[in-house]
């Protein structure tokens, strides 16, 4: 298709800005407030370059986000979009996997020290685990004059920090002779070395710099490039972008919000878009409407965006509101949790029946610790037929690669929605395969033949569902897609036992859900989450919307870090408030827990005030 004859799919209507950067052909960032279809932004943008052939064939296109459902998401709408030939050359990974697969493709390449063993665990590397690191190496004497006290906090922050290879003849203080300890330990003090995720993209980015030929063929593999969230992008992460990308013939797009820069204690790098400027001499573009909220809501976060950042952004909500005072938001204040359960069930269960809003329309969010701050919730929820679930385990396991052929199979065999699942069941197996669509017949018998003995073997009264029982449907599942072509195309699954582990707790999901319906059709959905309302932390609603929003506990106590990190923890709460369309309800709790304030909160609450959001005290 030629250029100037494209335009965007399903008929969105892109700003100028928007319209600009899909077919600017440098590098380029994009600054835009939440809602403004940064996401939706990138997927344009890709069905531009594959259709009109700008990324010229059988040039690839990466997409780099954080979270899994988010990288899928992304792939998703390309494919809806522009088809599955065209999909293909769009590569969408988070950080993490995109660091994992260049070091696990070239891992011998990798200088023996930082070479981990073929299979290796994935581990992650805490505070906590620092004194059991100096239990381990013998510490050097005390002669050399270094302090031997050390912030643990730190120390776990920042050991990936440096590029690789550490340097022996620099290690000069009790912090840098860990760092090269931790690196021995757990690549080589085992049989399978145990790696950190920074770790790992510091092996990878090591091992590209130091290897041109390999460095070369990546970047002829790739000629766009695309970062999600890039406000919130490390230090580790960056430096793996930029020596894989800076100089080469790719444009790098990059697009987030310095508002919703979250991940500063997981060490987001400060002025990372002023870096990537000057690093790919991109340049700047800002996008200022907002798609998803209501003009009020808008109004408010406009608002409060003033406030925290200083200056007069003005915002635009999108023209398919019918008026300016659309959309609501609320402090509500309760003296004890019993009662803001109750009253929050009932009001949600008013939502629900007088909007006819379904269960996924009502997010609830939380600083941390969903268990502990909503299980009165929960109970008061299920006592009005309402079932909510904390969803941070689902989001991760739904989004896994093989959970597609799961659902779809165990779909056609257990209910009679049929057309689609199968459609898309057919088309998922032949790409899978590589199969075109002349061998389609034969796949369809093939499937086909499963189903049905499937579905009698599900309706078999007589069978007793266990968990063991519905993780062997799932195995045979998988064997009939084909599992060796399962784990050979998703890299995250060639590697020890990940596949395995996720099939069993996929199994001890679905059967949960069973054992609540006894019906396999409920049970699906249930797994899905269809009937239930999602509870999430706020970090983990990032890039999600609902219809309205419940953030529980505006409060000292759950956003306790904040005196430390003011700035973080208000991103934090902009982040939660950006995520309603049409309702943003916060509430306060006096004596949840041993008693709650909002002294420490107060900037929070001023910001609120400032934007006139009313208060209400229930009980
Ligand atoms: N050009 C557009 N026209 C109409 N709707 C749009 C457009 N762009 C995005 N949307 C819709 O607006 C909502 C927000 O879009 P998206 O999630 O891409 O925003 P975002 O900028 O990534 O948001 P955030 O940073 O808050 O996560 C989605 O429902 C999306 O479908």
């Amino acid at each position: 298709m030629k250029k100037e004859s494209w335009i965007p799919k399903d008929g969105v209507i892109l700003e100028k800005a928007a319209q600009e950067v899909v077919r600017y052909e440098g590098s380029a960032y994009v600054l835009a407030g939440p809602g403004a279809g940064k996401t939706e932004l990138l997927a344009q943008k890709a069905c531009y370059l594959l259709e009109t052939n700008t990324s010229v064939y059988p040039a690839r296109i990466l997409a780099i986000s954080f979270k899994r459902d988010a990288a899928k998401n992304l792939k998703e709408r390309v494919e809806k979009r522009s088809g599955k030939e065209f999909a293909n050359r769009f590569v969408s990974l988070t950080y993490d996997s995109f660091a994992k697969q260049i070091m696990d493709r070239f891992r011998l390449t990798i200088p023996e020290f930082y070479r981990p063993s073929l299979e290796y665990e994935i581990v992650n590397f805490y505070k906590r685990d620092v004194p059991n690191l100096r239990e381990e190496a013998e510490e050097p004497s005390e002669e050399n004059g270094w302090n031997y006290y050390f912030d643990y906090d730190l120390f776990a922050k920042t050991y990936a920090n440096e590029r690789l290879p550490l340097r022996v003849d620099k290690i000069n203080s009790i912090e840098s002779w860990y760092k090269y300890q931790l690196w021995k330990n757990y690549i080589n003090g085992k049989e399978n070395s145990s790696l950190t995720f920074p770790m790992i993209s510091r092996i990878a980015e090591y091992l590209l710099r130091s290897n041109p030929k390999i460095l070369r063929a990546i970047r002829a593999t790739y000629s766009h490039v695309f970062l999600d969230e890039f406000q919130d992008t490390t230090l580790i992460q960056y430096d793996l972008v930029r020596t894989t990308f800076m100089g080469s013939n790719a444009s790098v797009t990059a697009v987030g919000d310095v508002k919703q820069k979250i991940m500063g204690w997981a060490g987001a790098l400060d002025g990372v878009f002023n870096q990537f400027k000057l690093d790919f001499k991109a340049k700047e573009f800002e996008m200022v409407l907002n798609h998803r909220s209501a003009p009020n809501l808008v109004r408010i976060q406009t608002s409060i965006i003033n406030d925290m950042m200083g200056g007069s952004t003005v915002i635009t909500p999108s023209n398919k509101w019918k008026n300016e005072d659309e959309g609501i938001c609320e402090i509500w204040n309760f003296t004890n949790a019993s009662e803001e359960a109750k009253t929050l069930a009932t009001e949600i269960k008013t939502w629900i029946d007088q909007e006819k809003l379904e269960r996924r329309d009502v997010g609830i969010l939380v600083r941390q610790r969903a268990d502990m701050y909503c299980d009165m919730l929960i109970n008061e929820l299920s006592n009005l037929g309402i079932h909510s679930r904390i969803e941070d385990q689902w989001q991760d396991l739904l989004a896994e690669n093989f959970m597609k052929y799961i659902i779809d199979v165990f779909s056609l065999a257990t209910t009679d929605r049929g057309p689609k699942a199968w459609s898309r069941l057919i088309s998922n197996v032949l790409s899978l395969r590589g199969n075109d669509e002349t061998e389609s017949y034969q796949v369809e018998k093939e499937i086909n033949s499963f189903i049905v003995e499937f579905k009698k073997t599900i309706k078999y009264e007589s069978i007793k569902v266990t968990k063991k029982v519905v993780e062997q449907w799932l195995d045979k599942i998988l064997t009939l897609i084909g599992l060796d072509l399962i784990k050979s195309s998703y890299p995250e699954y060639r590697k020890g036992k990940y596949l395995e582990r996720k099939v069993k707790q996929t199994a001890e999901f679905l059967f949960y859900s069973y054992e609540k319906h006894k019906v396999w059709y409920k049970a699906i959905d249930d797994f899905l989450g269809t009937y239930s309302i999602p509870i999430m932390s706020i970090h983990k609603s990032k890039g999600l919307e609902f219809e309205s929003v419940v953030l529980l506990g505006l409060e000292d106590g759950a956003f306790w870090n904040f005196e430390k990190s003011p700035e973080d923890e208000t991103f934090t709460f902009f982040v939660a408030m950006s995520r309603a369309k049409t309702r943003m309800i916060f509430t306060f709790c006096k004596n949840r827990f041993n008693g709650q304030e909002r002294s420490k909160v107060n900037d929070i609450y001023q910001m609120l005030e400032n934007a006139d959001v009313k208060q209400f005290k229930w009980t």
